[in-house]
């Protein structure tokens, strides 16, 4: 864990580990995409990077959409969240297609938590759906299609920021 102060991070606010392997959230996204495929069809799909690029892909991969493009946001640093930034928005073309105000565009993440990224992206294309794999309470509002809410004191461990370690036996003192 890394500590850069003495105030406690995000991920040690929430408490409680949300480990998803990448066989879970592939089948996650799936799911995902069952329910999207009831709302579209979508013009094109939005990532908000970085997290939201891998469901991105698995989304577009099973609507059949070819069109994909990137909200680019800075916000969490490791698992501290600082002052939210838009470092790319979306293309010309991209616009064009969403009329605008973003209607027939599919905007995907891999969460929402306490709904800032979510909120942020919302502002800039209003009309747009808005679909996530996961969602906290304070996100889910913000969120029009998402897969497995989990409580807001989760911390979820997505499969590209993990690796399978050694745990002790339950008997040695493992929580
Ligand atoms: O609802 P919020 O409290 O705003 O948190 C949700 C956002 O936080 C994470 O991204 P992060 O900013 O960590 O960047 P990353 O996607 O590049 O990892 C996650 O991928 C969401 O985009
Ligand atoms: O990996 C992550 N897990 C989370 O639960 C979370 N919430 C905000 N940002 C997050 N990143
Ligand atoms: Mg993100």
């Amino acid at each position: 864990m890394v500590e850069r102060n003495s105030e406690p991070s995000a991920q040690e606010r929430a408490g409680r580990p949300f480990p998803v392997s990448w066989d879970q959230f592939h089948r996650d996204c799936r799911a995902l995409t069952w329910r999207l495929n009831e709302v579209g069809p979508f013009h094109a799909v939005v990532a908000i990077t970085r997290g939201g690029l891998v469901p991105a892909a698995i989304v577009a991969r099973e609507l059949g959409l070819r069109v994909i493009d990137t909200v680019c946001v800075a916000s969490y640093d490791h698992d501290k969240q600082g002052d939210l930034k838009v470092l790319k928005g979306i293309s010309e073309q991209t616009a064009k297609l969403g009329g605008g105000t973003g209607k027939g565009l599919l905007i995907v993440d891999d969460l929402v938590d306490t709904g800032k990224t979510g909120k942020l992206v919302r502002e800039l294309l209003p009309d747009a759906h808005f679909a996530t794999v996961y969602a906290k309470p304070k996100g889910r509002p913000l969120v029009d299609t998402y897969i497995t809410e989990v409580s807001q004191d989760t911390w979820i461990f997505f499969p590209w920021d993990t690796a399978l370690s050694f745990q002790p036996p339950l008997r040695d003192g493992a929580a």
